[in-house]
């Protein structure tokens, strides 16, 4: 049976996150193996030479999956029948910046494609924001489409909860693949919480396997937390590759399901679960299923993590309050 093709667009789709992701996209990575796609990409005027080169690269790969490439600078096209939107396009975080300052640099950009996808998406739009600061510039995105269910817009915390597996499995000597059930909260950024309190490593609890709150509260957390900025200083540009394999998992996770007995990390509009503010974006432990996906419920908070919640919740609600005066949602 011929399957129709998925319509998948990419901002930013000229830069270095793009570079790394198309030709997975291409390739099956995002959807399966037997999932055809057409790319649409989407960039601004001056990334649009760069846009055709990947774009002739892409054909050169002579990928069977990939039905059709269009370019453009106009959002309203690029999102015309999308089926998924990777907003990869904003002004990446250099050396010595906060992300708080990208917030108004960033939320022109947001905006505008928010209403474009509104417009021109196809119903069942699935939006995925990588472009920092993640979480506040989904919200934006989201405020801008008003007839878009709020729960397709999502923000990548996937890459944190990838360094977090890998940072686990180092200190426990275990692989990747056995460790399970490890939780991202709040934010896309420095005060991000990782949580192993209820995640397990070859089916025993990690927090008590490690047994070592030092280690928890001193390294591993500030690790993954502040792997950005680590990146960045030893690159002298944020991550790409990894950046890009996060996103193609988050998408996969999300349309394809989670394995059982195993939950990943997103961030999504809260519904007031575990006393995060009701809209804000931020990341909770969710379970996937037929394309959608569920908060998971019933955690026990203990004080240290609900310290670390709520500081990376405050942060959010700084952001959503930020971006409210400047008009952006
Ligand atoms: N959420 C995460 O885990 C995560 C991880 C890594 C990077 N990031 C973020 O991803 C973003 C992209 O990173 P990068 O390294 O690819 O940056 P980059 O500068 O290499 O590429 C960005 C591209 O976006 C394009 N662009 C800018 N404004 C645009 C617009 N309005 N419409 C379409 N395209 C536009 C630029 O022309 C450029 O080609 C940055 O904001 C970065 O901080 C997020
Ligand atoms: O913080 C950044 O800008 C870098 C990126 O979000 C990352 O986590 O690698």
């Amino acid at each position: 049976m011929t399957r129709t093709p998925v319509n998948v667009t990419v901002t930013g789709a000229a830069g270095q996150i793009g570079y790394a992701l198309l030709f997975r996209i291409a390739s099956g990575h995002l959807l399966g193996p037997d999932v055809p796609v057409n790319l649409r990409l989407l960039e601004i005027p001056q990334g649009l030479k760069a846009a055709e080169g990947t774009a002739m690269e892409l054909d050169d790969c002579a990928f069977p999956l990939l039905r059709g490439i269009e370019i453009t600078d106009d959002a309203n096209k690029a999102f015309d029948g999308a089926n998924v939107a990777l907003l990869v396009g904003a002004r990446p975080r250099t050396k010595g910046m906060e992300r708080g300052d990208l917030l108004s640099a960033n939320g022109g950009i947001f905006k505008p494609q928010g209403k474009a996808i509104n417009d021109n998406a196809a119903d069942d739009i699935k939006v995925l924001v990588v472009g920092n600061p993640a979480n506040t510039n989904a919200l934006i995105a989201q405020a801008a489409a008003p007839d878009v269910p709020a729960e397709r817009f999502t923000a990548m915390t996937r890459l944190d909860h990838n360094r977090a597996i890998s940072q686990l499995a180092a200190k426990t000597g275990a692989a990747v693949s056995d460790i399970k059930k490890l939780t991202i909260w709040g934010n896309h950024s420095a005060t991000q919480y990782p949580d192993i309190f209820h995640a397990e490593v070859a089916g025993k609890n990690a927090a008590e396997l490690v047994n070592d709150e030092a280690w928890l509260a001193d390294t591993f957390i500030p690790t993954v937390a502040k792997r950005g900025a680590a990146i960045i200083e030893a690159r002298g540009a944020s991550s790409a590759a990894s950046a890009a394999n996060a996103a193609i998992d988050h998408v996969h996770t999300w349309v394809n399901g989670t394995a059982a007995g195993d939950w990943t990390s997103m961030g999504i509009p809260s519904d007031g679960s575990y006393g995060v503010p009701e809209g804000i974006i931020s990341s909770f432990p969710v379970t996937t299923k037929d394309g959608k996906y569920e908060i998971v419920q019933g955690l026990e908070i203990n004080d240290f993590s609900r310290a670390r919640i709520d500081a990376s919740v405050k942060e959010l609600t700084e952001e959503r309050d930020a971006v409210r005066e400047l008009g952006l949602i």
